[in-house]
C-alpha cells in the first residue's frame, strides 16, 4: 500500500491519534493522549491505537508490572511479632502452654511456624518441658522483611520493585494480608511511515457514526462521510446491574410452581417449636429438637400456646387421640412445644397453612430460609433456603407426589430423578430425592404424604402431598460448584461475568 491508499484508509479517530502522536513528539501513552482533549472516551485511543498498530503507523508497547497492596488495615502486628513481644518479657523464653497468653488460640500454631521460619524463635525440650526460646536474631530484629513491607504498604499501594520479593511471597503465602494487581502501561510510537503519512498531508475528515433522521430526511447523509461499522474494535466490558444468580434461579423456580397453579405462602423465621415440630408429629425427644441442631432464642424464650388445637396435638403424641394411632406414648410437655427457635424447616409454613385451610384445593409453595446449627462446609451452611410445597386434593396421592417433584427437575433441567425410602416423622409413605449429576446421586430433598397423626388435628380429612428440598444444592449442581459457600461470597468477578440470563 502506499501513502495515498493508507491515507484513504484512515478514519477519524486514526488520523486524530497520528496528528495527536505528532504533535507531541514523542512516545506517549494513551492516557496522555485521551487528557488532551480531542478524544470523548479512552477506549477510543486504544481502538485507534490498534489499528495503526496493525497498519505498521505506530507501534504499541506494553510493560507490566505487579502492584501490592494491604487487603485491609492491619488492626495488630503479626501473631508471631506479639508472640515475640510476650516472650522478650518474660526473659527470652516461655513454656509452649503460655503462647496461648500472647496471641489468640486461633493463632497460636501460625505464630509458633512463623517464629520458627523466621528463625525468630526455637524450640527447646532439653529441660523435659518444651520451652519457645528467643533466638539472637529474634533479640535483634525489630522489623523483618515481610513487616517493613506491612508498613510500605500500610501507606497505600506499591510497585514491586520497591519491595522485597521474597518477602511478597511470603505475605502472599498468608491469607487475607495482602493483594496483588497487575497494571499494564502502553506507550505509543509513530513509525517512521506513520511519521510519513502525517507529513503528507494528513487531516481529520468528520465522521458520522450514527444516522439520524435528520441526516435522512434532509438528504444529507449522501454528503458525508460514514464511520465504518467493524464487529472486531475494542468495546469497553460494561458491567450492568443485574440480578444475583441465585435471584435469578429462584425466579424460575417461582415461575415453575405458579405456572402449575401453585400459590406462593411464607410465615416468620421465629416460630414456637409446637408448629416447627409438635404440629408435624415430631416427638419431644427427636435429636432434631436438641440444642446442638436448633438455634433456641433467648429472649424471649417462649411463647404462651392458647390455640384449641394444641390440647388435641398433645393427645395425638400421647396416645394417638382418635387417629387409631398409638402416639408416641411420653408424656407431652407444653413448655417443650412454646419454645421459641429459628425454624429449622419450610414445612412449618405448610402446616400453618393447612391449619388455617381444611378443605381441598389446597396447592402452594414456599422458597424461603431456614436455619440449623451446622458447621459451615462445603455442603453446609446454618442458613440455608428450602423449595416446600403441599397439594391437598379428594384424589391426590402418591403417584402425583412423585410426579410433580419429577415434573419440577424436568423444568429445572434435570430429568434423572430417584425416591429412595426415608424417614420423616410426619409423613407416611417417606421419600428421599435424589438427583443423578455428573454420575453420581446426590440427596436433594425429603417428600411423602402427611400421616393422620398431623392432619386429624385439623378435621384434614383429604390427602397433603408434602415436600421439601435443597435449593442452595440446586444451584450448586446447576453452576457446576463445588462449594455452596460460593454462593453467598460476592465476588465481583463472578457476578459480572455470569450471563443476564
Ligand atoms: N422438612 C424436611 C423435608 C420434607 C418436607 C415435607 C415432607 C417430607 C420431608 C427437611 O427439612 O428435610
Amino acid at each position: 500500500m502506499n501513502v495515498s491508499e493508507i491515507l484513504e484508509g484512515l478514519n477519524a479517530n486514526e488520523s486524530r491519534l497520528l496528528l495527536a502522536l505528532a504533535s507531541k513528539g514523542k512516545p506517549t501513552s494513551p492516557e496522555e493522549i485521551f487528557s488532551a482533549g480531542a478524544f470523548d472516551q479512552l477506549v477510543e485511543v486504544m481502538n485507534a491505537a490498534s489499528w495503526l498498530n496493525a497498519k505498521g503507523l505506530i507501534t504499541l508497547s506494553e510493560t507490566s508490572y505487579k502492584c501490592y497492596a494491604l487487603k485491609k488495615p492491619l488492626d495488630a502486628p503479626l501473631p508471631e511479632r506479639r508472640a515475640l513481644e510476650y516472650i522478650l518479657n518474660n526473659d527470652g523464653k516461655i513454656e509452649m502452654a503460655d503462647l496461648s497468653k500472647a496471641v489468640d488460640s486461633s493463632e497460636v500454631s501460625i505464630a509458633l511456624g512463623w517464629l520458627r521460619k523466621k528463625n525468630l524463635a526455637s524450640i527447646d525440650k532439653s529441660s523435659g518441658k518444651t520451652m519457645i526460646i528467643v533466638t539472637e536474631e529474634g533479640k535483634s530484629k525489630t522489623e523483618t522483611d515481610d513487616e517493613k513491607v506491612l508498613r510500605i504498604l500500610s501507606n497505600g499501594e506499591a510497585h514491586e520493585s520497591d519491595l522485597d520479593s521474597k518477602a511478597i511471597a511470603q505475605l502472599k503465602s498468608r491469607q487475607d494480608l495482602i493483594s496483588e494487581r497487575i497494571v499494564t502501561d502502553r506507550i505509543l510510537t509513530l513509525t517512521d511511515l506513520g511519521k510519513e503519512v502525517v507529513n503528507s498531508g494528513l487531516e481529520v475528515k468528520e465522521e458520522v457514526a450514527q444516522l439520524t433522521p435528520e441526516l435522512i430526511q434532509s438528504g444529507k447523509w449522501k454528503d458525508v462521510a460514514i464511520r465504518k461499522y467493524d464487529v472486531r474494535t475494542f468495546a469497553p466490558a460494561i458491567y450492568p446491574g443485574k440480578k444475583h444468580p441465585l435471584s435469578i434461579i429462584a425466579d424460575e423456580i417461582r415461575t415453575i410452581f405458579t405456572s402449575m397453579g401453585f400459590k406462593e405462602i411464607d410465615e416468620q423465621y421465629v416460630q414456637p417449636a409446637f408448629w416447627n415440630m409438635d404440629a408435624l408429629f415430631t416427638p419431644q425427644d427427636h435429636p432434631a429438637r436438641e440444642l446442638q441442631d436448633t438455634f433456641y432464642l433467648a429472649h424471649p424464650q417462649r411463647a404462651e400456646l392458647d390455640d384449641p388445637v394444641v390440647e388435641k396435638v398433645a393427645a395425638i403424641h400421647e396416645n394417638g387421640g382418635n387417629t387409631g394411632s398409638i402416639g408416641w406414648g411420653t408424656k407431652w410437655s407444653k413448655e417443650e412445644a412454646e419454645k421459641l427457635l429459628l425454624r429449622t424447616h419450610t414445612t412449618v409454613n405448610s402446616i400453618k397453612y393447612l391449619s388455617q385451610h381444611t378443605e381441598p384445593p389446597v396447592k402452594v409453595f414456599s422458597l424461603s430460609k431456614v436455619f440449623r446449627k451446622e458447621a459451615i462446609d462445603a455442603t453446609h451452611l446454618p442458613e440455608f433456603t428450602q423449595i416446600e410445597g403441599i397439594i391437598m386434593d379428594e384424589d391426590a396421592n402418591f403417584d402425583m407426589l412423585c410426579g410433580i417433584i419429577k415434573e419440577f427437575y424436568r423444568r429445572m433441567g434435570f430429568t434423572d430423578i430417584r425416591f429412595r425410602p426415608g424417614y420423616f416423622p410426619y409423613v407416611e409413605p417417606s421419600l428421599e430425592v435424589e438427583v443423578k449429576f455428573r454420575g453420581k446421586w446426590m440427596e436433594l430433598g425429603g417428600a411423602g404424604v402427611f400421616r393422620p397423626e398431623v392432619t386429624e388435628p385439623f378435621g384434614i380429612k383429604h390427602p397433603v402431598l408434602a415436600w421439601g428440598m435443597g435449593f442452595e444444592r440446586l444451584a450448586m449442581l446447576r453452576w457446576n460448584l463445588k462449594d455452596l459457600r460460593d454462593l453467598y461470597i460476592s465476588d465481583i468477578e463472578m457476578l459480572r461475568e455470569n450471563p443476564l440470563i
